[in-house]
């Protein structure tokens, strides 16, 4: 272990809206970097499905924090278990996706995953992606990215990624579902998605995954080259 401190380790905040490209451009930025990667949507989404399977109501803040508070899950490169169990897959269905949405939307529920999340800041660095990684969980990040794309490039992006993985989608119910996500997200009152100042706006609409991870690596090396790092 070397002295540095969680504030000497560099972090670049990924957030953005449902399907802008987050986690695909956070991964393949973390892997350029040779940083480590957090998903913090994947915890909101475990939180919902072990809450589901136990049964226990969405609108029962305190039930549900419990539920996060003790998530059993390990992130294993690029799979994702909880209590075990591969569900990697399992969890990127809309129907987690709208239900991570609402519980992530109870103050309790983001308070039991905060030290979670921050414990993936570890040398050499982390890229995060999410809706309050710049706001909330790393205010002291680097670089702050809010990445985005029009709701309905977005929802055409995640069809034909739920068609790759042979899952069940409808283009209509795709879109309606992003714009009420966005809407939710955006407007609850803790910790919503906004684009906050200092955050560099990064939209896809017209971009392919490979300019969209090349524009953020740019701003990362031009804050390396200014000797902030
Ligand atoms: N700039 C882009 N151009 C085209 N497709 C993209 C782009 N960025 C991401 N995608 C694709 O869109 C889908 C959703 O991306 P994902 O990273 O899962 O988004 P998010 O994490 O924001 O929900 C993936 O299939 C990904 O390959
Ligand atoms: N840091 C985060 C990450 C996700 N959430 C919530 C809000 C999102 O609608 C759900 C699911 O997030 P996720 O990033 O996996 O969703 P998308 O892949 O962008 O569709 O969790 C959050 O409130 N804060």
């Amino acid at each position: 272990m070397n002295d540095k401190t969680i504030q000497d380790i560099p972090v670049i905040a990924i957030d953005g809206p449902s399907a802008s490209g987050k986690g695909t451009v956070a991964q393949r930025v973390a892997a350029k970097l040779g940083f480590h990667y957090l998903d913090s949507g994947a915890l909101y989404r475990l939180a919902a499905l072990a809450a589901m399977r136990s049964g226990i109501e969405l609108k029962d803040e305190h039930a549900l924090s419990e539920v996060a508070a003790h998530l059993n899950v390990v992130f294993a490169d690029a799979e994702i278990r909880l209590d075990n169990e591969n569900v990697t897959d399992v969890i990127r269905s809309e129907e987690c996706g709208n239900a991570a949405s609402r519980v992530a939307a109870y103050p309790l529920v983001r308070a039991a995953l905060l030290e979670r999340q921050r414990a993936f800041c570890q040398i050499p660095g982390l890229v995060a992606d999410g809706r309050d990684m710049g706001s909330v969980v790393f205010p002291a990040a680097i670089l702050k990215v809010f990445l985005t794309a029009t709701a309905e490039t977005r929802a055409q992006r995640r069809y034909k990624q739920l068609m790759e993985k042979g899952m069940d989608a409808n283009i209509a119910t795709l879109l309606q579902d992003i714009r009420e996500r966005d809407a939710r997200d955006s407007n609850r009152s803790i910790a919503p998605l906004q684009l906050g100042a200092g955050t560099h706006l990064l939209d896809t609409t017209s971009l392919d995954i490979n300019q969209a991870v090349d524009r953020v690596l740019c701003l990362y090396a031009e804050i390396s080259a200014k000797g902030s790092i």
